[in-house]
C-alpha cells in the first residue's frame, strides 16, 4: 500500500520575521512607496464600507488615492507570518513586469508593522465571484466574452512562462485570482506564491502550495514544480469557464460532482457539448466551446510533458493551430491517488482553511476525493503543505 501523507502548515521558512523581510525589502527597487497615512486617508480610515474582499493575506479595500485614482489595497493581517513572505514575493515578482493580462501593482506601504499592497482597481471583481459565484451577478458572460477571457488568461500565463526571465510559475491559478476590469478583460492576480525558475533548471523542488482542485497531481505528490503545474491549473479553469460551474460541486449527485472527470467521460463518449454552459444563448459557437474543452483536457493530462506550453495553448484557443485530438490522454486526478493522508493542518494565515472539519486527518482515497476537492469548492482557500512519502507494503 502506498501512503502519501501531507503535512500542512507552518513552514520552516515561515519563521522568517518581519525584520528579515524588511532587510530583503531594502534591496527591492522600482516600487512606489505609499505612507500609511496616505492609504488610511484613501480608505476613510479603512472604513468597512470600503472593504471589497478578504483573502488568505488579509482584507482588501477600495481606495481613492490622491488625484482621484481608484485602487485596491490589500492589508496584510498582523498575525500572518505566511503573509509576510507572500508580501515580499508579490513585490519581487510583479514590480518589474507589466502585461495587459496581469494585475498592476502600483506600490506598497512598509511602515512600522504595516504591510500593504496597492493595485489597480478591477471594477468587475473576480471570476469566482461573478461567473462562478452563487450570488447575484448581472454580467452577461456570453460566449465572445468567455472566449476573450480564456485567451487573455492564456496570454498572461504565456508571458510569465515564456517571455519573462527568469520564468515565473504562478502556482495559484484559479478563478478567484482572475480579476476583471471594467471591460471584462482578465487580469491574473495574487503572485504571493509565485516562483522564479532559474534558466536551465527543469524543475524546482518546493513545498506544495496552491489550491486543491487546481493542483497538478505530480506537483501535489512529489512537490516538483514546473510550468506544467500552472498549465494544469489553467486547464481546470478553462473547463470551468466553458461550463460555467466550479470544478467541484458537492451539492450535485456524486457522479456529477467533479467537472474534470465528467469532461473526460463526455469526451470519450463524443458528447462534450453536454458540458457547455446551458445558460449561453444560441449565438454561442458550440464547436469552439467544445474545442476549448478539449484544450482543457490537453492541459490537464496526467503526464506533465504531454501538456502543451502556454504559447501553443494561446494558438489553439485562437484557432491559429488546430487541436490534435489523437493527443488527448486521461486527465491527472488527485482523486486517483490512493490512500492519500493529510494531517496536521496549522496554516497560520487567517483566511486559510483546512480541508476538512477535522483539520488533522484525511485518509483513504475516498476521503481525498470528497474532502480534497470539496475544500476548494467551499472555501477557495490556498494551501501550503509539504508532501511526505511513506511507503508501506
Ligand atoms: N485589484 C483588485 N481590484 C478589485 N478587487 C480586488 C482586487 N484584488 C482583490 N480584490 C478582491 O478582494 C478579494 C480577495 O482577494 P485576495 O487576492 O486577497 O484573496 P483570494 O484570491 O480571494 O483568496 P486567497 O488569498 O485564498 O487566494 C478578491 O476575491 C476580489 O474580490
Amino acid at each position: 500500500m502506498h501512503c502519501f501523507p501531507f503535512l500542512f502548515g507552518k513552514r520552516a521558512e515561515s519563521a522568517v520575521t518581519t525584520s528579515d523581510v524588511d532587510e530583503e525589502f531594502a534591496a527591492v527597487q522600482n516600487v512606489k512607496l505609499y505612507t500609511y497615512k496616505e492609504l488610511r486617508d484613501a480608505t476613510d480610515d479603512f472604513c468597512p464600507t470600503n472593504k471589497i474582499g478578504e483573502g488568505g493575506f488579509g482584507s482588501v479595500y477600495r481606495a481613492k488615492l490622491k488625484h482621484g485614482k481608484i485602487a485596491a489595497i490589500k492589508v496584510l493581517s498582523a498575525e500572518s507570518q505566511q503573509g509576510v513572505n507572500e508580501f515580499l514575493t508579490e513585490i519581487k515578482v510583479i514590480s518589474d513586469i507589466q502585461h495587459e493580462n496581469l494585475v498592476k501593482l502600483l506600490g506598497c506601504c512598509v511602515e512600522g508593522k504595516h504591510r500593504i499592497l496597492v493595485y489597480n482597481y478591477m471594477e468587475n471583481n473576480s471570476l469566482a465571484q461573478t461567473l462562478l459565484g452563487s450570488g447575484m451577478c448581472n454580467i452577461g458572460f456570453d460566449w465572445q466574452i468567455r472566449s476573450r477571457i480564456c485567451i487573455g488568461i492564456a496570454c498572461g500565463l504565456a508571458f510569465l512562462h515564456e517571455e519573462v526571465h527568469p520564468h515565473i510559475v504562478h502556482r495559484d491559478i484559479k478563478a478567484s485570482n482572475i480579476l476583471l476590469d471594467k471591460d471584462l478583460a482578465p487580469k491574473i492576480s495574487d503572485f504571493g506564491l509565485a516562483k522564479l525558475m532559474p534558466a536551465n533548471v527543469t524543475h524546482v523542488s518546493t513545498r506544495v502550495a496552491g489550491t486543491l482542485g487546481y493542483l497538478a497531481p505530480e506537483y501535489a505528490v512529489r512537490g516538483q514544480l514546473t510550468r506544467r503545474a500552472d498549465i494544469y491549473s489553467f486547464g481546470v479553469l478553462l473547463v470551468e469557464i466553458v461550463s460555467g460551474r466550479n470544478n467541484t460541486n458537492k451539492r450535485l449527485p456524486i457522479g456529477e460532482r467533479y467537472l474534470l472527470e465528467r469532461t473526460w467521460e463526455y469526451y470519450q463518449r463524443g458528447e462534450l457539448v453536454v458540458l457547455v454552459d446551458q445558460s449561453l444563448d444560441s449565438k454561442c459557437d458550440l464547436d469552439e466551446a467544445c474545442r476549448f474543452l478539449k484544450i482543457g483536457l490537453l492541459c490537464t493530462q496526467d503526464a506533465p510533458k504531454l501538456r502543451p506550453i502556454m504559447s501553443t495553448v494561446v494558438k489553439m484557443l485562437t484557432g491559429e493551430i488546430s487541436v490534435d485530438e489523437t493527443k488527448i490522454t486521461a486527465p491527472g486526478l488527485i482523486s486517483d491517488l490512493c490512500d492519500l493522508k493529510v494531517r496536521d493542518s496549522h496554516d497560520d494565515r487567517p483566511g486559510a482553511k483546512t480541508a476538512s472539519s477535522d483539520p488533522n486527518i484525511f485518509s483513504s482515497s475516498d476521503s481525498v476525493k470528497n474532502s480534497t476537492f470539496s475544500s476548494r469548492e467551499s472555501t477557495g482557500a490556498t494551501f501550503n503543505f509539504t508532501p511526505v512519502y511513506e511507503r508501506s507494503v
